[in-house]
């Protein structure tokens, strides 16, 4: 295909056309004979809630899975073989949110890695790997040097060298899947940038995300799954976000009004307590919350903000100050102390410290409640599967099944999952770090209305996110930035300064 027919989105031209797919795991539906259609040269979005099956699509549009009955082509011809892995990475490549990129490699030998054909078949010239390193950053205009270890680049850099290495095989349809969650503000419009650069060269894009304001921003068209099925496509100039929330849910939506529980009582006492606590990425965090709070600790990448968060949790040992639990002084460093002192968390990294994959629902969501099931150390499976149909209906988890693997869930049922662990002790104190990453927009409702049923139960909450919603169920907010803490509000806020002080700057009045 010529450059100039790639340049221009043209209809009769698919990047992707999927038709009449369905895909069956066990009992599960994943897919029923839904359709896609990505014009060449735009930014489709494809949105749908947490278990619509999204993943799954991809998974069959990149060749990783064959569908059970209907048809994928790309670029106007059908897609080859399973089998035949060279020709799918010729057509489309996906950028997952855990990147494949190898930490120990340089930028070049990423680009390049495990392609021999780089210099004819023949052993490989780091000097000639190099310049093609260079000359292919360049062609896409990525400001990224060859030669740095992959290491020291940061995940928006990383997220290029995967988008290049995509693009050096041939592909011109890229499937980016929440590209945005481990990005701060500030990355998100260079990603946006980079995107928008990236389709005016020719590059079709499928972008995934549950931030809808995203959608609004950077996408021409979106397609809307749900329930495992196709529930329509457009354009998204002619959407609103009511119309496409109400797509995404089958439900008209509600009203929004202020979620906030009613707040601590006056005189209430205990609760989490941070005196001058001091870290690796932190220094001097003076921080109170009273039970029946709920207090928002606000900052972007490099914060800080998760590094004081696992001191609490016993994840992070700090290096000065201290930590008081309900009027007691916690031992940091151990995460079974500070759960007997009354501790329950939902970690930033789900797969590395939070699920276990291999284990029911149910197993998961109780796991630290043994106590609650049973008596001398034996648990009662009838009440396990009681008390875990509680929590799955609490944080509205689907598959609404204990028995069923966590591991075979959605990612936004997973992350669901390890925030009904954090809640099922009724913790005093609980910290969520980024708990709605990944969720859709009814399930963070869910999952925060968590926070809120908490404090009823006189939990004093701390969240930990730079998502301005999430800081909507909170009673105060504390910002810290670059380790420090740099603005308190109080009560009623405008965004705009919670965003301007996440960033470190000052707003002019004017
Ligand atoms: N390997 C598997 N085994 C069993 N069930 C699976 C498997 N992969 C996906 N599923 C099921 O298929 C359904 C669709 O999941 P999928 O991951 O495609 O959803 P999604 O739209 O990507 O959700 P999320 O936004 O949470 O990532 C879910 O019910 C999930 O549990």
């Amino acid at each position: 295909m010529s450059t100039a027919a790639a340049n221009a989105p043209d209809a009769a031209v698919r990047a992707a056309r999927v038709t009449g797919v369905s895909k069956t795991f066990g009992a599960t539906r994943a897919l029923r004979d839904v359709h896609l259609d990505v014009a060449e040269g735009e930014v489709h979005a494809l949105v749908g809630r947490n278990g619509a099956g999204k993943s799954t699509l991809v998974s069959i549009l990149t060749g990783l899975q064959a569908p059970d009955t209907g048809t994928v082509e790309l670029g106007g011809v059908p897609a080859p073989p399973l089998a035949d892995r060279e020709a799918w990475r010729q057509r489309v490549a996906c950028v997952y949110q855990r990147l494949t990129v190898i930490d120990e490699l340089s930028v070049a030998e990423n680009l390049f890695v495990n392609r021999q054909a780089v210099d004819g078949g023949r052993m490989i010239s780091w000097k000639r790997l190099q310049d093609k390193a260079a000359e292919l950053l360049a062609e896409w205009q990525l400001d990224i040097d060859p030669a740095t270890t992959a290491r020291d680049l940061t995940i928006e850099q990383k997220q290029y060298v995967e988008i290049a290495r995509a693009l050096s095989f041939g592909a011109r349809f890229v499937i980016l899947d929440e590209p945005t969650a481990r990005l701060d503000g500030t990355g998100v419009q260079r990603l946006f940038e980079r995107v928008r650069a990236l389709r005016s060269q020719g590059v079709t894009f499928l972008y995934i995300s549950h931030h809808l304001q995203e959608i609004f921003e950077l996408c021409e068209s979106v397609t809307v799954f749900r329930d495992a099925q196709f529930v329509r496509s457009g354009r998204v100039d002619e959407l609103s976000r009511t119309t496409l929330v109400e797509a995404m849910t089958g439900e008209k939506a509600a009203v929004r009004s202020d979620p906030r529980p009613p707040g601590p009582d006056r005189r209430a006492t205990g609760g989490l307590q941070l005196d001058g606590l001091a870290g690796t990425a932190y220094d001097g965090i003076d921080l109170a919350v009273r039970p029946g709070e709920i207090v928002g600790l606000a900052g972007g990448g490099g914060s800080g903000k998760f590094e004081i968060a696992e001191a609490v949790c016993g994840l992070q040992t700090p290096r000065a100050g201290t930590i008081t639990i309900d009027g007691n002084w916690l031992r940091p460093g151990s995460v079974p102390r500070a759960h007997r002192a009354g501790v329950g968390f939902v970690p930033k990294d789900r797969h590395q410290e939070g699920l276990v994959d291999g284990l029911t629902i149910g197993d998961n969501a109780t796991m630290s409640v043994p106590h609650r099931l049973g008596s001398h150390g034996w648990v009662s499976p009838k009440r396990q599967a009681a008390y875990a149909r509680g929590l799955i209906k609490r944080l509205d988890i689907v598959p609404a099944n204990p028995d069923q693997a966590a591991g075979e869930l959605s990612g936004g049922n997973q992350q669901k999952v390890v925030a009904a662990r954090a809640i099922a002790d009724d913790p005093k104190v609980l910290v969520l770090m980024a708990p709605t990453a990944g969720v859709d927009v009814r399930s963070k409702e869910s999952l925060l209305a968590t926070a809120v049923d908490a404090t009823e139960r006189g939990a004093a909450v701390l969240i930990v996110t730079d998502d301005l919603e999430d800081l909507r169920y909170c009673h105060r907010v504390s910002v810290v930035f670059r380790g420090r803490q740099v603005a308190q509000f109080e009560d009623q806020w405008d965004d705009r300064d919670i965003v301007a002080a996440m960033e470190g700057v000052e707003l002019s009045d004017d």
